[in-house]
């Protein structure tokens, strides 16, 4: 994949701006970054109620970023995502890690505004299901509609069904694209429960054979119901680019 033009053949539901990727990285990278990530000082991680997290990239402020340069291991996997989307108009300087225990998510959230709209994450450890709920003011999908979503020609869709909420699963080892509408209109989260359905999933076909088939220890899956079980942690980067950096401030 080396063009946007690629990123299109991974396009998923019926938004335009909505991309999976599945293997995006090697088990053996998966195994490399999880080592790195636990090799952090301890004082690195920050706990937050539902999960915890690590910083990198420096301090993210409504009007901008106080810049630190990201460690090798992260500039590796940066430079990667940045090459291969195309996505970004320069390098990713702000990493988010987070960790989430089996039974913890993030509340629905729309990114903040200092971040260019164009958000990759990358899941390690344990599979999840990605919510994504329209705004309030985006809210026009009437409940009949998403039964019929497999009817619909994602080329001809209109707002109204657009605008309906939907769900992606990430395993391990995937990446996920979103921006623009789905970054702006959308507000996305990850339920804080051990078990996790994709029936509504958009990528769902091309999941569920991965799910189903690979004997992943990180879960328990229920065939008729397209639930599983978590019982792993998840870990997951966020990587966007914050365009305004405050190169002088602060320094001594
Ligand atoms: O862990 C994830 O996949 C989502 C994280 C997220 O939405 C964020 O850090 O803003
Ligand atoms: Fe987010």
């Amino acid at each position: 994949m080396e063009s946007a033009e690629g990123l299109n053949h991974f396009k998923v539901g019926l938004l335009p701006t909505v991309f999976y990727i599945p293997d995006f990285i090697s088990d053996e990278d998966e195994t490399m970054i999880l080592d790195d990530i636990y090799k952090a000082p301890a004082s690195k991680w920050k706990s937050l109620k539902n999960r915890r997290l690590q910083n990198w990239g420096g301090v993210v402020h409504e009007k901008g970023l106080l810049p630190q340069e990201l460690p090798i291991w992260l500039t590796n996997i940066t430079k990667k995502i940045y090459q291969e989307t195309n996505l970004y108009p320069a390098p990713i300087n702000h990493v988010l890690i987070n960790e989430y225990r089996p039974n913890q998510g993030i509340m629905p959230h729309q990114d903040g505004p200092a971040y260019f709209p164009v958000v990759t994450i990358l899941s390690l450890g344990s599979p999840v299901v990605m919510d994504f709920t329209p705004h309030s003011r985006l809210k026009s999908c009437p409940d009949q509609l998403t039964e019929s979503f497999d009817d619909n020609d994602s080329n001809g869709a209109s707002d109204v069904e657009t605008h309906c909420p939907f769900s992606i699963l990430l395993m391990p080892r995937s990446l996920l694209v979103f921006k623009d509408e789905a970054y702006s209109g959308y507000l996305h989260g990850i339920s804080d429960n051990s078990l996790q359905c994709y029936e509504q999933a958009v990528n769902k076909i091309e999941v569920r054979n991965c799910l189903l088939e690979t004997e992943n220890p990180t879960v328990e899956v229920n065939c008729n119901h397209s639930c599983f079980e978590r019982t792993n942690n998840r870990l997951s980067l966020t990587c966007r680019l914050v365009p305004k950096v405050h190169k002088h401030l602060f320094r001594r």
